[in-house]
């Protein structure tokens, strides 16, 4: 014996409410989308027809459209069954144009209203019909006496605790927010209130002043933009001044000019987190509450597409209008040097524009490389703090890489125009660049120098003297990376219990110089290092070296490891107890 499935009407609305739709708000949605629809379908019959959608709100809410309306027929099989649409064709696919496509959008009514009544009288014939139907599931239907002009009135009126969202002042906003670009004309209380077309299609329309008001900030520029293959055209508005990279990018996004959300997600590349975008597709894929958009292959396409599209502007301004694209720039410089690490022409465009710190200041890498010939770099904030005061009086320019994305950049600078233009500075031409001391105290602290070796031996250090501005540093310290990366090797070799491993690593820090992973540059004409020339007790001269050691890495900002910890209680507590007098 065979049965048909019963549904309860109140689970399925339940289910919408809590679990489909983020508010019942939408049942506005639904209802426009039909009365648009309807239009849409007498248009087949009659192009010419009335096209017009109409709404009162008060105690109930009327919406009348002159669509195509329903035969008594219809009225049992689309209205009454839940599921069964006319928007889809005999094979089971949307229907171009239709908005609708899964015949239960009706029942979003049922959010708000305890009842619904529709009056409608179709465009292929026969007599007007009244609909009537509760939430719990029951309806009738009934012949309407008199004249009842082609199309359909729907009535709702509001359940208990829901009378607020009949109200002009709430439903008004919802129309003229999902229904602004609907290509009918809908009047709501005797007043039209949406536009009725896409503001992009008209050339001379203000599109800054459109932004203002539905993206509420006036944009550094209009851009607009299509994607054919997603029936997509719109507009991308870039924002006038810099917002967090990682802020919620966020787009307006119409799907057959309906409303499907003002906070759509995932239309553009993350760089583009600078654009704010407002578009209508014909081809992209809504979620089942049309609230947001499928991450399908499509938006994907589209994704790339309009990353696309916005590259491409941003490289003709900068040759249309250079200044403009420096502003620009200089706003949303992290975005646009995340996009510059796999994109030569962006890497050109920071490299003009974006200023970088260096000794300088804050310059362009174009500028800083005519100027110094080539770009040195430090990749660190806090060794380049360090080094830049003493680099920038001896005249030799450095840039801070030190910042997001920086390094990359340089390095495909570096690997497109030569290492001679951009490459880190090393630990020799810094030294190169400070001056050889008075030959006599450099004798002196040689001296001193052996007497104290093992303060520094402890910290593998090397001690260097050079002459050099400002003079209150009494000591300068220079990491060699590579020397520390063969270091950190041959740690790893001793500690490998592989023998293969062991012998790789041992090839690879085979020939290495002796030099030490970091440098102690002692400034001479600092007066305290003037007075460590001086010094007679070696045991002060040991204790001095270790000191000045710890504080020149507390100057670079360098993690301080155990042993560094050690020192610098170590020295602290020698050098208080001498200054009370221990000793
Ligand atoms: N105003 C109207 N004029 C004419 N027919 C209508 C109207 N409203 C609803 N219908 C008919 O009722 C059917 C069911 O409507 P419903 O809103 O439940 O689903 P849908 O619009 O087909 O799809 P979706 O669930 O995606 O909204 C529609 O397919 C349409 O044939």
């Amino acid at each position: 014996m065979s049965h048909t499935f019963r549904v309860d009407l109140r689970g399925i609305i339940d289910l919408l409410s809590h679990h489909l739709y983020s508010s019942p708000r939408v049942y506005v949605r639904e209802l426009l989308q039909n009365a648009v629809d309807a239009i849409t379908a007498r248009r087949e019959l009659d192009p010419a027809c009335p096209a017009g959608v109409t709404i009162t709100c008060g105690r109930t809410l009327t919406i009348t459209d002159t669509g195509v309306g329903l035969t008594e027929q219809e009225v049992h099989e689309l209205l009454s069954t839940l599921g069964r649409t006319s928007k889809r064709d005999e094979l089971g696919f949307a229907r171009d144009g239709f908005l609708g496509q899964f015949g239960v959008g009706m029942l979003s009514c049922f959010l708000v209203a305890s009842s619904v009544t529709v009056v409608t009288r179709s465009a292929r014939g026969g007599p007007g019909v009244r609909w009537e139907a509760d939430s719990s599931g029951n309806y009738t239907v009934s012949a309407v006496d008199g004249d009842v002009p082609v199309g359909t009135t729907v009535v709702l009126t509001a359940s208990r605790g829901n009378e607020h969202w009949l109200e002009a002042d709430v439903v008004g906003p919802l129309v003229k927010d999902y229904g602004d670009l609907l290509p009918a004309a809908v009047t709501l209380d005797g007043a039209v209130v949406t536009r009725g077309e896409r503001p992009w299609d008209d050339e001379d329309a203000d599109l800054s002043a459109y932004c203002e008001q539905v993206m509420g900030f006036t944009p550094f520029e209009a851009i607009p933009i299509e994607v054919e293959a997603a029936g997509l055209t719109g507009v991308a508005f870039v924002l006038p001044s810099g917002v967090h990279p990682g802020t919620r990018q966020t787009h307006r996004v119409y799907l057959k000019r309906m409303l499907v959300g003002d906070n759509v997600e995932g239309l553009l590349p993350d760089w583009a987190y600078f654009v704010r975008c407002v578009v209508d597709a014909s081809s992209v894929r809504p979620t089942a509450s049309r609230e947001s958009l499928y991450q399908d292959e499509m938006l994907m396409a589209v994704r790339e597409e309009l990353g696309e599209q916005i590259r491409d502007w941003l490289i003709r301004l900068d040759a249309i209008e250079p200044r403009r694209a420096g502003e620009l720039l200089a706003a949303h410089h992290l975005g646009i040097k995340s996009l510059a690490r796999s994109d030569d022409e962006m890497l050109r465009l920071v490299e003009r524009w974006l200023p970088f710190e260096t000794t300088d200041g804050p310059v362009p890498l174009r500028q800083f490389k005519r100027k110094h010939g080539a770009i040195l770099y430090i990749p660190d904030v806090d060794e380049f703090h360090q080094l830049a005061p003493v680099a920038a009086a001896q005249g030799l320019g450095l840039v801070n890489a030190g910042y997001a994305y920086d390094l990359e950049l340089l390095n495909r600078l570096g690997a497109l125009d030569g290492p001679s233009v951009a490459r880190r500075v090393a630990p020799s031409e810094l030294l190169a660049a400070l001056a050889d001391p008075e030959p006599d105290v450099e004798a002196a602290l040689r001296l001193r120098l052996s007497e104290g070796a093992a303060a520094l031996d402890r910290h593998d250090c090397d001690a260097v003297v050079r002459d050099f501005d400002p003079v209150s540093l009494p000591a300068l310290l220079i990491t060699n990376a590579e020397q520390q990366r063969k270091l950190d090797t041959e740690q790893t070799a001793e500690e490998t219990t592989d023998p293969l491993w062991a012998e790789l690593l041992g090839q690879l820090t085979a020939g290495s110089s002796s030099s030490r992973a970091e440098q102690l540059v002692l400034n001479c004409r600092n007066p305290l290092v003037q007075r460590l020339a001086r010094l007679t007790d070696p045991a002060l001269v040991e204790l001095t070296l270790e000191s000045l050691y710890v504080h020149a890495v507390l100057q670079a900002r360098r993690a301080m490891r155990p042993k560094d910890t050690a020192a610098l209680n170590r020295s602290f507590l020698e050098l208080l107890d001498r200054a009370v007098g221990g000793k």
